[in-house]
């Protein structure tokens, strides 16, 4: 018998399943703890051998459950108690949910929640549901499955209340784990269509606790290929599950080694090194990677190694990592001071290299090439793990051999065309001499088969399949408000904006913010632990009913996996059209719909049209006609609603920059005295100013330094004044006379909706 597992019979049970209802206690009562009660053992019927889980049944008489506030008392059956209906008493909530699905009763609040709802239209709050059920909403919603039906295991339950509803109704279990069990441990998940990747027992229900109900085209194919032992490339649209499709084949290679081993016997060097580009990539990588295991009995020890953390932990840790992340600045630095762990880390059985195209751009990732020629560098004095070991030589001259043991796993969501035809076989397999960067650094990977298996799941489009991308035209000098414009418009949309530059970032920042938008930035200039803060902030909820907004450079373009982002904005046009898609690919994330909008001026339209043409090339001519391709649409903003805004913009803009320059000056000023003081001269602005230091480049900026300068506080004081005052202005919009912030922007999006953003409605926007 598991004691906290027990089941009840009963009087009191039977009346608690005829009627949810709402007990009180009588005079006389007696509360008695729980392990006073006198259970008595109940024989099991036929119809329950297989037990459920549950592992015995015990019963007990004449007791009541009452309920007070979050206690649970349990009223001896001798004080007789009295059961009242329609009383607004505390309710008891012991029983399971499917004994309740028969039994009409007001519900609690939490109750309530839990119950099914009627279907109807997608509400603004449903559409920020955690992104995992959401994605079992979407699913269920097309297989009909759902539809205002309980999980499956609650019908299972279900029917045996028809088969036998006494018996039903006292499954009773600990009423305090009832309660907090979360809806996931209760709903089982079909995982028929990972059957074909043979994948072992426990990944399998590691991949159920995820909630995943089938591998998405990457990992279907190249999972099989990784786990026969093969070299790959895998190129898929971004958000398309690729983390997993080399992630499950290097965790199940682990469990074949260890999962039966005990914690002593477990190897303790490491199977994996995974190279990322971007600090914030390797610890999503590392987070991905945890989630999926914490649904195994036993676990690889995963640890990120990136800069801007402390470098002693990092070490400590990667001494006991199975799987490590890094990015190669750091990696390097490790590697590279201590010879036990270059010896350690040159066992490894995967090297995996994610968004190759950007992590080994040649010249761009000094360190990654170091780490791939120390991965393959003949050591002659291989005995050695001393770290203080200074005798050791390497053979610069030695060709590298690759591992025999060592699978290269290359991924990225964009590889250069060229390459990929050579790749493909359509061309002489001939990286010597390439241009092309990333060919060169293939050659630098030295795989260990001649020719790696590539596999390509998007080779017409590159981009998210329920992506919709927009170009709105605006002048050069009015993006700022361009962008207000459709922020403002677009409050319940979490929008991540991108801009070629970092002073950029520094700039829009506090100009949303004054603007009464909740941005927040993100560039490589920030502290790391900025960094995760700013992403923190825009992963948090909606507050006030408008989501977070992330200004930042493309250092967020590779990788990151967001929930909910719904809206990209290109605020420069990307310099590169991988790095189009790649932006664009932060949104409609596993098959989830998404919108990306670039804000083009006059001087950016060829090069916006020839980025277009190649990222549509494929997908354009294979259209059946040129019509039926929908490629970028234009979206006309209407320039009266522009023009209400601008006065806003203008001073939003006059204080974002009076801010900073007048911050960047004092910083220089101090700079400037502590280092005249070093000298033991004397410092004078004016004199700086004489000296002519202010002339050619950096002028504007230094000519800006000073008026912000002369800028009184009163003055600003007097900007932000006004700033408020206009925001809370009526705007005019020439179609609806409503407010444009606060309550009614709801009304007003239905009021101009296709007159104000003009051609929208493919986008949805
Ligand atoms: N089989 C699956 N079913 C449902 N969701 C999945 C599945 N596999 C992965 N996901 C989810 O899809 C999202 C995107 O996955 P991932 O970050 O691996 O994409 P990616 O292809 O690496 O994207 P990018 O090219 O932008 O790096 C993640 O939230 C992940 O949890």
């Amino acid at each position: 018998m598991a004691s906290d597992k027990r089941k009840r019979s009963g009087d009191v049970a039977k009346k608690a399943s005829s009627k949810r209802q709402k007990v009180t206690s009588g005079a006389g009562k007696k509360v008695v703890s729980v392990n006073q009660l006198k259970w008595k053992k109940v024989e099991v019927p036929e119809m329950f051998d297989d037990a459920e889980g549950f592992y015995g049944l015990e019963e007990i008489e004449g007791v009541d459950i009452v309920r007070e506030g979050n206690n649970i008392k349990f009223v001896a059956a001798a004080d007789k108690t009295q059961v009242e209906e329609g009383d607004d008493g505390e309710e008891f909530e012991g029983f399971e949910d499917a004994a309740e699905t028969s039994i009409p009763e007001k519900k609690s609040e939490k109750d309530q929640k839990k119950a099914p709802k009627e279907p109807k239209k997608e509400s603004k709050d449903q559409k920020k549901q955690p992104k995992d059920q959401k994605k079992q909403q979407l699913k269920d919603d097309k297989d009909g499955s759902k539809d205002e039906k309980p999980g499956p295991k609650a019908q299972k339950k279900a029917q045996k209340v028809a088969a036998d509803p006494e018996l039903e109704a006292n499954l009773f279990t600990k009423l305090d784990e009832i309660e907090n069990l979360p809806e996931a441990d209760v709903e089982e998940v079909d995982l028929t269509q990972w059957a074909p990747l043979n994948l072992s027992p426990q990944m399998m229900g590691a991949i159920g606790t995820l909630k995943f109900c089938k591998p998405s085209a990457i990992q279907r194919r190249a999972i099989p290929e990784i786990m026969k032992g093969h070299d790959v490339i895998g190129k898929a649209s971004t958000g398309s599950g690729k983390t997993l499709a080399f992630g499950i084949p290097i965790v199940e290679s682990w469990l074949s080694k260890n999962a039966d081993a005990g914690e002593k016997d477990r190897k303790k060097t490491p199977i994996t090194l995974i190279l990322s580009p971007t600090r914030e990539l390797a610890h999503q990588i590392g987070d991905h990677l945890k989630k999926l295991c914490d649904g195994l009995k036993t676990s690889p020890y995963i640890c990120s190694v990136t800069g801007g953390l402390a470098i002693q932990k990092q070490q400590r840790q990667l001494e006991k990592a199975d799987i490590i992340i890094g990015t190669p600045g750091r990696m390097w630095e490790v590697m590279s001071t201590s010879t036990s762990v270059l010896e350690a880390i040159k066992g490894i059985s995967f090297l995996v290299v994610d968004e190759a195209d950007r992590l080994l751009k040649d010249g761009q990732f000094k360190e990654a090439e170091e780490i791939l020629k120390a991965l393959d560098r003949t050591v002659t004095n291989e005995d050695s793990d001393d770290e203080e070991d200074e005798d050791e030589e390497i053979d610069e001259d030695a060709k590298p051999t690759p591992k025999d043991g060592r699978q290269t796993l290359v991924f990225s969501a964009t590889f250069n065309r060229a390459l990929q035809q050579k790749l493909a076989g359509k061309a002489r397999y001939n990286l010597m001499g390439a241009a092309e960067s990333l060919e060169l650094l293939l050659k630098k990977l030295n795989f260990r088969e001649p020719q790696p298996k590539f596999i390509d799941t998007n080779p017409v489009s590159q981009m998210a399949e329920n992506l919709k991308e927009g170009l709105i035209h605006c002048g050069d000098l009015e993006k700022d408000l361009y962008l207000y414009a459709v922020l403002l418009l677009q409050p319940m949309r979490r929008a991540l904006v991108f801009t070629n530059s970092i002073n950029t970032v520094r700039r829009l920042t506090p100009f949303l913010q004054n603007l009464n938008l909740p941005a927040v930035a993100l560039h490589s200039d920030m502290e790391q632990k900025a960094r995760l803060r700013s992403l923190e902030k825009f992963r948090a909820p909606d507050t006030n009913g408008a989501s977070p907004i992330l200004v930042a450079t493309d250092v967020a373009a590779r990788g990151l996996d967001i929930p909910n982002v719904d809206l990209i904005i290109h605020y420069h046009v990307p310099r590169s059209a991988d790095d189009y898609v790649h932006r664009s690919g932060r949104t409609a994330r596993a098959e989830e719909s998404g919108v990306s909008v670039l804000l083009c001026g006059p001087k950016e339209d060829i090069p916006t049209q020839r980025l277009i043409a190649k990222v549509h090339a494929a997908a354009a001519s294979k259209a059946a006609t040129k019509k039926s391709f929908m490629g970028v649409q234009t979206i006309d903003i209407d320039r009266r609603l522009v023009s209400h805004l601008r006065p806003r913009v203008t001073l939003s803009k006059k204080i974002a920059e009076t801010t900073i320059a007048k911050e960047r000056g004092s910083k220089e000023e101090d700079w400037l005295k502590n280092a005249a003081e070093e000298l033991g001269v004397e410092y004078d602005s004016d004199e700086l100013e004489k000296a002519g230091t202010w002339k050619g480049r950096g002028s504007g900026r230094k000519q800006k330094e000073k008026e912000a300068k002369e800028v009184t506080k009163a003055e600003m004081k007097q900007w932000r004044w006004e700033l408020k005052e206009l925001l809370s202005r009526r705007v005019n919009t020439g179609v609806s006379e409503k407010y444009l912030i606060g309550v009614d922007v709801d009304a007003l999006l239905k009021g101009v909706k296709g007159e104000f953003l003009g051609k929208v409605d493919g986008l949805g926007l």
